[in-house]
């Protein structure tokens, strides 16, 4: 079984705690013990917002802002894969066929951010269809994805499974700017939607739940369901 973990930078280094860093890298390892091969996208959090949020008011433009996210989602990268095992590609990989050429020698990979204009929301459903995973996980700090952001608006009610053609409908109205929070950007539910790709978007908090979703398809957020499926698939009913 194949999956790519996309894991917040809000989720993954809130602050520089070592040991929450460690936590994620143990349930990675974990995975990969239980014999998953492993993509692992890391996002920029608040450190990349800080940054962007700095330059925008030095006068930076989008694309230029783009670039600094990408910077700090790298260094992201590099914090997790210090807490990897040996069986870590130890460069961080900023392109698809890198990563791909890594999990299919049996390794895991690690991708910050590629290009301006999208985030690494983009990144982690790029390398799932390229290299043919069999599930994808957002590890976001949202339980799911919810008709109204939740920590703005207290009646938001969470999509426990999503079509993806209603995932592009629900994101598509969301903000495209450096910086710009969304369970997931509209970019990744477009790919999610021609890959076909089984997807979930999960609160990552406790990496735990990570482990769950992976290894049983348990969680409590939000599947994304690919169009004319509706069986689990037989990887989850095996084990
Ligand atoms: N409809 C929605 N459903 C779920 N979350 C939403 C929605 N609209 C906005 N959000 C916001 O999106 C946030 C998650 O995206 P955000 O980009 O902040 O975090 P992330 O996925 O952990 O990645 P990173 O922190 O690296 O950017 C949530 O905390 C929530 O406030
Ligand atoms: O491929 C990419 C990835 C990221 N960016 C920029 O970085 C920030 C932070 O990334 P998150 O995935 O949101 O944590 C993002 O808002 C973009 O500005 C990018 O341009 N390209």
């Amino acid at each position: 079984m194949r999956v790519v973990v996309s894991i917040g930078g809000s989720v993954l280094a809130p602050d520089l705690d070592a040991r929450r860093v460690e936590d994620h890298a143990d349930v990675i390892e974990h995975l990969a013990r239980e014999g998953v091969e492993l993509g692992a996208v890391v996002g920029g959090g608040g450190v990349a917002r800080d940054y962007i949020t700095a330059a925008r008011d030095l006068g930076a433009n989008e694309v230029q802002l783009d670039q600094i996210g990408i910077d700090v989602t790298r260094i992201n990268a590099r914090l997790l894969i210090a807490a990897l095992g040996p069986k870590v590609d130890p460069k961080v990989a900023h392109d698809y066929e890198g990563a791909g050429d890594a999990i299919r020698r049996g390794d895991i990979s690690v991708m910050g951010g590629v290009m301006p204009g999208q985030t690494t929301d983009a990144v982690a459903a790029a390398l799932a269809e390229y290299v043919d995973a069999d599930l994808l996980i957002y590890a976001t700090s949202a339980d799911g994805v919810f008709d109204a952001d939740p920590n703005v608006d207290d009646d938001a009610t969470r999509y426990e499974e999503l079509s993806a053609s209603k995932l592009v409908d629900v994101i598509a109205p969301m903000s495209r700017d450096a910086g710009a929070s969304a369970p997931v950007d509209l970019l990744a539910a477009k790919l999610i939607e021609r890959s076909r790709m089984r997807t979930i978007v999960l609160d990552g908090t406790d990496p735990e739940s990570i482990k769950q979703a992976a290894l049983h398809g348990e969680h409590s957020g939000t599947d994304i369901i690919p169009e004319g499926t509706d069986d689990e698939p037989s990887y989850w009913a095996q084990r």
